[in-house]
């Protein structure tokens, strides 16, 4: 379910941690912005840079996957739960050129319990491009205990000591 407090249709998602390879503003990462879309579903663009590449002038298959991954984990802002890929399936249908605009939706497609469903497609140089890349993939919901368990001292530090990214961890919050 769309969560009551999810952002509007098309409003811009911020960055859930600064250093993320996917959405945080990392040198050789991948730069992605994603919006809110309608119901539980979002929308992103990547564009492949030349530090993306696997063959001349082609995108890797592992920088697409993440591409995938990181449009698919913006969900957990329509949702406001804090969930983690367990399982991500990929389908490469067409070759991806470096300075492509990826076009990237993702969306909720069942839930339950912890787990949730969703799947996503990739395509070229607009929304209604051809699809280049699908996936399928299941999400597990956690607590943020999560991050601070298993996460390295150094940055988990870090991130308790900065209120952004205290806050942006409180608006995920389930409380008792
Ligand atoms: C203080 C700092 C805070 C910072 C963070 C703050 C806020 C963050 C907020 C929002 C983030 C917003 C956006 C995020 C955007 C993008 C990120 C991209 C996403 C990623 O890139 S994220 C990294 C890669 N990801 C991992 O690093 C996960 C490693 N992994 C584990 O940590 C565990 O593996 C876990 C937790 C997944 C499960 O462990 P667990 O012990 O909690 O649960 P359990 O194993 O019981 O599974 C429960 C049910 O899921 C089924 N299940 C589990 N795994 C399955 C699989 N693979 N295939 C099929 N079914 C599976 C079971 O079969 C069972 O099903 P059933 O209930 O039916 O029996």
């Amino acid at each position: 379910m769309r969560h009551p407090d999810a952002p509007a249709p098309g409003k811009p998602l911020g960055v859930h941690y600064d250093q993320c390879f996917g959405c945080g503003d990392q040198p050789g990462g991948l730069g992605l912005i994603a919006r809110a879309g309608e119901g539980v579903s979002v929308t992103a663009e990547f564009t492949v840079r030349s530090g993306h590449q696997g063959a001349p002038g082609l995108a890797h298959g592992g920088a697409l996957a993440a591409a995938l991954d990181e449009t698919l984990g913006a969900l957990n802002w329509l949702q406001r739960a804090i969930t983690v890929t367990g399982r991500l399936e990929t389908d490469f249908v067409r070759p991806v050129p470096v300075g492509t605009e990826l076009h990237l939706e993702a969306r909720v497609t069942a839930v339950h319990g912890r787990k949730v469903y969703c799947s996503a497609t990739g395509r070229l140089g607009a929304p209604d491009g051809p699809v280049a890349v699908r996936a399928q993939a299941l999400f597990i919901e956690v607590r943020v205990e999560h991050f601070i368990e298993n996460g390295r001292a150094e940055e988990i530090d870090a991130a308790l000591a900065d209120p952004d990214q205290v806050k942006v961890a409180r608006a995920f919050e389930v409380n008792p």
